[in-house]
Parts: structure tokens; sequence; C-alpha cells
């Protein structure tokens, strides 16, 4: 806490995600203050929070975790464990973007549980993860996600270069993957950390079915969640526009995690 009682929140990566949200949080939120950023390039760093009102210190990633009570990592899958072994180290309360790269380190759980740190996974770029948890309370047959992108959005991921997968030429809808979660999020580390943030909510990356189409008659991220359980059946589409920053991420995500902070103190707070 800050001596006006405000939760201090530090963020690793300053693009679409980091940047959008560093701004949001310095024009003033209740109980929140950005108190730290982190990005690859200091001095690109120094001149995006130049005109902020409290401009935060620029610090490298693992010293993020030493000056706030929040982390939120918002960097690319690659310097994901740096940014989360300082903040679960220290206790803090950590909150991952690129949640895909949380599904191989499950140990970081054990470790959160021994410092007393907390890792909360925002919906980001998807949505009903409040329904999703509320049917595996109870017995579920099915979770499954189908994923749309506009080629551009695709272009890159190691599992399409690993299979010579052409995406950019596309004339119409490819399935250019099927499988679970944990292989799409190894397969495509920038693309489907929803498809992770769904498991974790639901029943695990073995059993949640992810497919992949890279699809050029879609100008939006489209995401479709299908839940077969023994409370509901849930069919829920989220159509996301691109960020100008990054055309994989959807502008929905930087909204999502300052939601999830705002409930982090918020006296009311709605949804699971
Ligand atoms: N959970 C979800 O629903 C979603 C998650 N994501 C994920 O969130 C993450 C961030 O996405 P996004 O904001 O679009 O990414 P961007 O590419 O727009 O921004 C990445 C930021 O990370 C910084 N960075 C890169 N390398 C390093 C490094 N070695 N050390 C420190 N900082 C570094 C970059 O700094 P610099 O500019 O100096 O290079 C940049 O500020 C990604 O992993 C993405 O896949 C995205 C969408 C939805
Ligand atoms: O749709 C988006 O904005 C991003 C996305 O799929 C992801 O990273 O999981």
């Amino acid at each position: 806490m800050d001596m006006a009682g405000s939760l201090r929140v530090a963020i690793g990566g300053l693009g679409a995600i980091g940047g959008h949200l560093a701004r949001a949080l310095d024009g003033g939120v209740e109980g929140l203050s950005l108190t730290a950023v982190a990005a690859r390039d200091q001095g690109k760093a120094r001149q995006a929070i130049a005109g902020f009102r409290t401009p935060p210190a620029v610090v490298p990633l693992a010293d993020l975790a030493t000056e706030a009570d929040v982390v939120v990592e918002a960097a690319p899958a690659a310097v994901f464990e740096t940014i989360a072994e300082a903040a679960i180290a220290r206790g803090r309360i950590f909150v991952p973007s690129s949640v895909g790269a949380l599904l191989p380190r499950m140990h970081l759980i054990d470790r959160a549980r021994e410092t007393g740190a907390r890792i909360i996974v925002p919906t980001g770029a998807l949505l009903g993860l409040d329904a999703v948890r509320a049917a595996a309370e109870g017995p579920v047959t099915s979770v499954t996600i189908e994923t749309r992108k506009p080629p551009r959005g695709l272009e890159g991921a190691p599992y399409l270069v690993e299979n010579g997968i052409e995406v950019l030429g596309l004339t119409a809808p490819r399935l250019v993957f099927k499988g679970n979660a944990f292989d799409a999020a190894r397969g495509f580390p920038a693309n489907v950390n929803v498809a992770a943030a769904l498991a974790l909510a639901g029943i695990g990356p073995e059993r949640t079915m992810v497919e992949i189409w890279g699809d050029p008659g879609v100008t939006r991220n489209t995401h479709t969640i299908r839940v077969e359980a023994a409370a509901a059946r849930l069919t829920m589409t989220i159509e996301n526009v691109p960020s100008e920053e990054n055309p994989r991420t959807g502008k929905i995500t930087p909204l999502s995690i300052l939601a999830c902070l705002r409930g982090l103190t918020s006296t009311l707070k709605v949804g699971t």
C-alpha cells in the first residue's frame, strides 16, 4: 500500500496491453496507484510515461515486484518467468496476460502457496469465465473453444512455422490447429492465451479442446466457447477489435485487466 492506502501496481511491458493500462491508471483509478513499469527499450518506456501526471519508476523486469503490491505481466511469453518468479517470491498479487505461459509452469502455484502470493488470471480477451467456473463446481462433460483470427493475427506462430503452414495468402477459412489447450498454448504462445484461461477456469488444459482458424473473412479476433455441463449448456462468442499496436491483441484485453484490478479494491464487486 502507498501512503494514501492505495494498492501499488507495477506493469511489465508497455505495448498494446501495458501501455493502455498504464495510461488508464495514471488517469486515476480509486484504490490503485501505478508505481513502476518495465519494457525492453527503457528509453522508449521513459518517453511513453513522460507526460504522465505521476510518472512511475522505469525498472528492470525482475525489480517490478520490489515496487508494488500487484505485478501485471503484459510482455511476450518469453519473459513471463522473470516477472512471475520475482512477484511470487515476494508474495505479491501476480496478474498474468501471457496465460499460456502459465500452463507448463504450474509449479508456480505451489510456490505461491508457500510465499502467500496470489495468481489472478484475468478474463482478458475472453468472456464468460464466471459461468465456466460456476459450471465446473459441478460435473462438466466438455469444454471447447473455437478461435478465428484474420490471418495476420496468426502469422509467425511457432506451430505454423514448424508445420510449414502459410496463412497470409488464405482466400477461405482454414483450420490450422485442432487439439488440447496445452498444445495450443505451446504452438501459439502469442495467440491463444484465452484457451489457457478457459482451461484454468474449467476442466484443465488436457481436456479443454481448441480449434484455431485462419479466416480471411473476419476482421475481428473471434472466440466461441461451448460448455456442456450438468448444470447448464453455454455457448458464447466474443468478437474483439484488434488493437492498433498489436493486431494479435484485442482492444478489450487491457480493459479486462483494469476491471480485474478494480475488483481487488472495490467495495462492490460484481461477477464471480
Ligand atoms: N490474456 C489474454 O486474453 C491476452 C493476452 N495477450 C498476451 O499478452 C502479452 C502482451 O501482449 P501485448 O501488450 O499485445 O504485446 P506488445 O507486443 O504490444 O507489447 C509487449 C511489451 O513487452 C515489452 N517487452 C518485450 N520484450 C521484453 C523484454 N525482454 N523485457 C522487458 N519487456 C519486454 C515490449 O517492450 P518494447 O516496446 O520496448 O519492445 C512491449 O512494451 C502477450 O504475451 C500476448 O500474447 C494478448 C491478448 C489477450
Ligand atoms: O483475441 C485476442 O485479443 C487475443 C487472443 O486471442 C489471445 O491472446 O488469447
